[in-house]
């Protein structure tokens, strides 16, 4: 071990992401094999239980660089010291629930989580919000938290990210290590738009090389875009072990830098860049260096590519107003 551990904070640990989460982050795929990490767990008390079980599993793993575990069923004990804070627990969609009462309920998590981590959480705190709806969720926890730099709030579109470019890679029969610069833009939602014109396969234009613009509105995209619903339908269960892979991949891009020539999909604060209104915390084509990211510039949008980011956007802009009628930002 060549330096001291990282705090590592998890909420809905004993969840089924967490399941899968926590063991790769105790053996040091999230921030590589040099750091130790330090296991801070956040439940809700019913589930404190199977979390303890899971950190007897933990331990079981002797793993090496995993430096300590602690379980807590308060957000301010938790987020105490964190640097990486992964917002995995929120309340899930149940029957006869509208999106507003789903907005209400994640804001009773996400407000007072947005506050412990304002209060206690370290200087250089990275957090990343994966319990759905993902990128207002991330909202509510950034405006709670106006101590902390806004950047360092983001949301997951990863998982909509490999699933894309596993999708390309299947299409044009290349292996998913030649697929670059593929694109998410806005909200991990249904709406999210799936873009292939500046991708490339083994260095080039993936869009010419599909060459198939009824495939890419018929298939691909929609394909991408309900994947989830697709996974929850063959399973059972929503995407567990590919949602805790996309987790561990954000993070150590944000970290660790992205690949020479290449970058990947993060929601993001906007800056106003592509036109998307400030604040809003939408998927971007990102590269990340020294720790941190920055919106790729520069893109030229197509029509086709213009009217799917602007239908994305809107959507995230009314979950906006929602929110902000709710009173939770
Ligand atoms: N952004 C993305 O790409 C994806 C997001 N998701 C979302 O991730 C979330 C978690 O999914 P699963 O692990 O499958 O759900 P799960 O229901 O198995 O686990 C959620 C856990 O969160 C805990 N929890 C609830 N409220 C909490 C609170 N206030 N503090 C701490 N923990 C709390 C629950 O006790 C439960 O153990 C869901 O919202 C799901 O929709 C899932 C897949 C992909
Ligand atoms: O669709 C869901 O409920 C889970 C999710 O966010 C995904 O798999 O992308």
């Amino acid at each position: 071990m060549t330096q001291a551990p990282v705090n590592v904070t998890v909420t809905g640990a004993a969840g089924q992401i967490g399941y899968a989460l926590l063991f790769r982050i105790a053996s040091g795929q999230l921030l590589g094999p040099d750091t130790p990490v330090k296991l801070r767990l956040l439940e809700i008390p019913q589930a404190v239980k199977a979390a303890e079980g899971t950190a007897l599993e933990l331990e079981d793993g002797a793993f090496p660089l995993l430096a300590g575990i602690d379980i807590f069923d308060d957000a301010k004990q938790a987020f105490a010291g964190a640097n990486v804070a992964l917002l995995v627990g929120a309340r899930p969609r149940t029957k006869g629930m509208e999106r507003a009462d789903l907005l209400e309920a994640n804001g009773g998590i996400f407000k007072p989580q947005g506050e412990a981590i304002n209060a206690g959480a370290a200087d250089d705190i990275r957090v990343l919000v994966v319990g759905n709806p993902a990128n207002t969720n991330a909202l509510i926890a950034q405006s709670h938290a106006p101590d902390v730099p806004a950047e360092r709030f983001t949301a997951m579109t990863r998982l909509d990210h490999n699933r894309a470019v596993a999708q390309l890679a299947k299409k044009l029969n290349a292996p998913v290590g030649e697929i670059t610069k593929l694109t998410i833009w806005g909200n991990h939602s249904a709406s999210q738009y799936p873009d292939i014109f500046h991708a490339e396969v083994g260095g080039r234009n993936a869009a010419e090389a599909v060459n198939d613009e009824k495939w890419l509105a018929e298939e691909f995209i929609p394909r991408v875009a309900k994947r989830g619903a697709e996974i929850i339908e063959a399973r059972g269960a929503s995407s567990a072990a590919s949602a805790a892979n996309a987790a561990i991949d954000h993070i150590h891009d944000w970290v660790l830098g992205t690949p020479e020539g290449d970058w990947t999909s993060m929601a993001v604060p906007s800056d106003g860049s592509y036109g998307v209104p400030e604040g809003l915390i939408s998927s971007f084509p990102v590269r990340c260096r020294d720790g941190k990211y920055e919106i790729v510039q520069g893109l030229e949008i197509n029509e086709f590519s213009r009217t799917r980011i602007d239908a994305s956007v809107a959507e995230l802009a009314e979950e906006r107003e929602a929110v902000k009628k709710l009173g939770l930002i």
